[in-house]
């Protein structure tokens, strides 16, 4: 039978294997002596996270087999391997989207990259529209639980073969942000004087390249989605399947209209 096209097919194997995720993995390993322990992706306009960054190697994607190339402005594109204070890291100054035409195997094909690396944490940021009424633009939410709309629809990461070498059949979500590190963040958001723009709520997946009409934006919010943006959901999906701690960031760049009246912006 010939399936080319259709991903929910047995014969339709992953578009990365492990193989060639081993084979980028080696290619990183061979080139750098950074033996990094968190990883950090860095969300639309946040390329500047890897800015302090010490004893800085960059690697662009386009020159790393396998790795997917961002194509959208804001995403520099390339690997950032350094220090922050002692500890070791990886910045992704720039990351894919479902919307450029990428798998969401692709999508997420630098966190298992990170895993066998040796990663253990992984900080996955990101811009997002506020749809919770109290957010203000600038807010920082910390992610603590997420709707995967995209993979309701069977667009998911892990759909497909399971390699048992990455992680089980049926992973659990439901604790998918870890309470310690978000418990962490708090901590020491307060210490640093910015606990009135912190806050803590449900991130929604949409597929984009779109923004919401006003009547989705209102779904989106009916379902208990604090926001909502085009990443992070299957990065953090794939980071628990492997088994690493995820910690999730969003910027809220925008407020999300769910008002059809104020500035008569609302066409219906
Ligand atoms: O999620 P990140 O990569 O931060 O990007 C967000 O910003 C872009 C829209 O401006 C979309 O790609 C959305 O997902
Ligand atoms: N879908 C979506 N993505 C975003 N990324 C940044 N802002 C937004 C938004 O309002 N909606």
């Amino acid at each position: 039978m010939h399936t080319e096209g259709n991903m929910h097919t047995k014969e339709n194997s992953c578009c990365c294997s492990f193989e060639d995720c081993k084979l980028t993995t080696d290619w990183l390993l061979s080139r750098t002596r950074h033996r990094p322990k968190i990883a950090v992706v860095c969300g639309s306009g946040l390329g500047l996270l890897a800015d302090d960054v010490t004893n800085k190697q960059t690697f662009s994607y386009e020159d790393i087999p396998n790795f997917p190339v961002s194509t959208v402005p804001g995403h520099e594109g390339r690997l950032v391997f350094g220090h922050v204070n002692d500890k070791a890291c990886v910045f992704m100054q720039g990351r894919v989207h479902l919307y450029e035409g990428y798998s969401l195997c692709k999508v997420t094909f630098p966190v298992r990259i990170f895993k066998l690396m040796g990663v253990e944490t992984i900080i996955v940021t990101n811009a997002s529209g506020g749809l919770c009424e109290d957010f203000k633009v600038g807010d920082i939410m910390l992610i603590k639980d997420h709707i995967n709309l995209p993979g309701f629809a069977g667009q998911h990461p892990l759909c497909g073969p399971n390699d048992e070498r990455f992680g089980i059949r049926f992973p659990c979500m439901s604790d998918a942000y870890s309470k310690d590190l978000r418990k962490l963040a708090m901590s020491v958001s307060s210490d640093l004087g910015y606990s009135n723009f912190m806050r803590e709520g449900v991130y929604c997946m949409v597929s984009g390249p779109n923004f919401e009409t006003i009547a989705e934006a209102r779904m989106l919010h009916v379902l208990g989605s604090d926001s909502v943006g085009m990443s992070t959901v299957p990065e953090v999906t794939v980071a628990k399947h492997c088994g690493l701690r995820a910690l999730g960031i969003s910027l809220i760049t925008n407020k999300v209209s769910l008002d059809y009246s104020p500035r008569g912006e609302g066409q219906p």
